[in-house]
């Protein structure tokens, strides 16, 4: 898999990082890249004469494919495809990301999610597609051999299918956070850019036991294997129980976030962000040993991402600091004070204020609340008094004649539990 990458932008100098970074994780080498600067081309995005320079440069290197950063509308795909050497495979930023997506989706919800957007990918290029099926002088030229308008129909009915199959997932889900909640677990997620260290710091701060079916399909999560410097190396969610002095932390890794990808990718992986929006705290994780600048644009597009959803409070997290002097990290603190307030810096890799971090968390989460409750003596008094254990901090626990009072501090949500279950009771003399 030997790849040209080609970015237009228009103005300044295009940046090829990124790209190159995705080409490699969706395993391909890079052989040669292109860019220009130059307003959009209605027939090839590029110019012509840029394109021209694009297939020379095929055959020079032999490549086999060619990565285009910007997204590349149907008639322009195919110009494209027509002036490089035949065989060859084009690629836009989004078809690059959703390759890597359908690597590593492991799970049926991943998998689910990965086809639906590249359904919706294709949706608004199914007309075009069908046209240019009827004058291709290239029969089978982007697969569109068979094309015809009934794509279309096809395409929607299958979108409503997973759409559907999702939600009952989505269900599910929102009624597992829900029974977690009521053990008493607060709901920490992990988010950011992806290769910030957001799964490093999962391996960190939890403990080896996993609390959910996915653990064992994450390999990035192996605790013996080093992780890689890869983007996109988390897809599902993994959830972890974190060791916090008082509290009960289940910790949810997540997919990193990205730029410039477009609304109906997001959305598609809608299901999976889920776990941010509806954690009780999220650590948003940025990777410090970048220069402010792209500290600042991953910070912008995290928060754009988590914006209209989340509901949490955000702390942010500076990772890799051990890769950075002190002087640097105050002039980036000081650099990104309004966009990340009071960050937190640790490093992933050598455990450096781990500590700190889990104190952090501690103090962040929504306050708990203190209770003084009389439970009356009944039949079930005594495995309300255990419930009361599992799920809160009991400070007092005395025995009276008829009676037990239970000095507690816990969410609130428990407290309410608590207080609904005490006034249930039965005492036992009116039985
Ligand atoms: N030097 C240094 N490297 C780190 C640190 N934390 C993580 N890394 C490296 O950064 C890379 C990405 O780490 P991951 O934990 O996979 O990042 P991620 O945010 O989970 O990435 P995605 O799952 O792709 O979104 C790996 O090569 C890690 O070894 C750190 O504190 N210091
Ligand atoms: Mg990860």
């Amino acid at each position: 898999m030997r790849a040209i990458v080609a970015k237009r932008v228009e103005s300044g100098t295009a940046d090829l990082a990124e790209l190159r970074d995705l080409a490699a994780a969706a395993g391909y080498t890079v052989v040669g890249e292109l860019t220009q600067t130059r307003t959009e081309d209605p027939a090839y995005c590029f110019g012509e004469g840029k394109v021209e320079e694009l297939a020379e440069l095929v055959v020079r290197t032999d490549a086999d494919t060619v990565i285009i950063d910007n997204e590349v509308g149907p008639f322009q795909m195919f110009n494209i495809g027509q002036t490089l050497p035949e065989e060859t495979e084009v690629l836009d930023r989004f078809t690059l990301i959703l390759d890597i997506f359908g690597q590593r989706a492991q799970t049926r919800k991943a998998q689910l999610q990965v086809e639906l957007a590249e359904l919706r990918y294709e949706l608004p290029r199914a007309a075009a597609k069908a046209s240019l099926a009827k004058r291709d002088e290239r029969p089978g030229f982007m697969g569109l051999g068979e094309y015809d308008e009934s794509r279309e129909r096809d395409i929607k009915a299958q979108i409503a299918n997973i759409n559907d199959e999702l939600e009952a997932i989505a269900d599910k889900e929102a009624q597992r956070r829900a029974e977690r909640r009521e053990s008493g677990f607060d709901l920490v997620a992990l988010a950011g850019y992806t290769n910030a260290g957001k799964s490093t710091l999962l391996r960190q701060l939890a403990a080896e036991l996993d609390v959910d079916e996915n653990a064992d399909k994450h390999p990035d999560l192996d605790s013996v294997a080093e992780s890689q410097d890869m983007l996109f190396t988390t897809l599902g969610t993994t959830t972890r129980r974190a060791e916090l002095d008082r509290r009960e932390v289940l910790l949810t890794d997540t997919v990193g976030f990205i730029s410039d990808l477009p609304h109906w990718l997001v959305e598609s992986f809608q299901s999976t962000l889920e776990s941010v929006y509806r954690a009780d705290l999220v650590l948003l994780v940025v990777d410090a040993s970048e220069p402010i600048q792209e500290m600042r644009e991953k910070l912008v597009t995290s928060h754009d991402t988590l914006h209209e959803r989340n509901e949490a409070p955000i702390l942010t997290v500076f990772n890799k600091v051990d890769l950075l002097s002190e002087a640097e990290l105050d002039e980036k603190r000081a650099a990104l004070s309004g966009i990340a307030p009071n960050p937190i810096a640790v490093s992933g890799r050598t455990g450096e204020n781990i500590e700190t971090l889990r104190r952090r968390v501690e103090a962040e989460l929504p306050d708990w609340k203190h209770e003084r409750l009389l439970v009356p003596m009944a039949d079930e008094t005594m495995s309300l008094v255990s419930w009361v254990h599992d799920h809160a901090h009991v400070e007092t626990e005395s025995y009276e004649a008829d009676q037990v009072l239970l000095e507690f501090d816990a969410r609130p949500a428990v407290v309410e539990q608590a207080r609904a279950r005490a006034a249930d009771l039965n005492p036992v003399e009116s039985t």
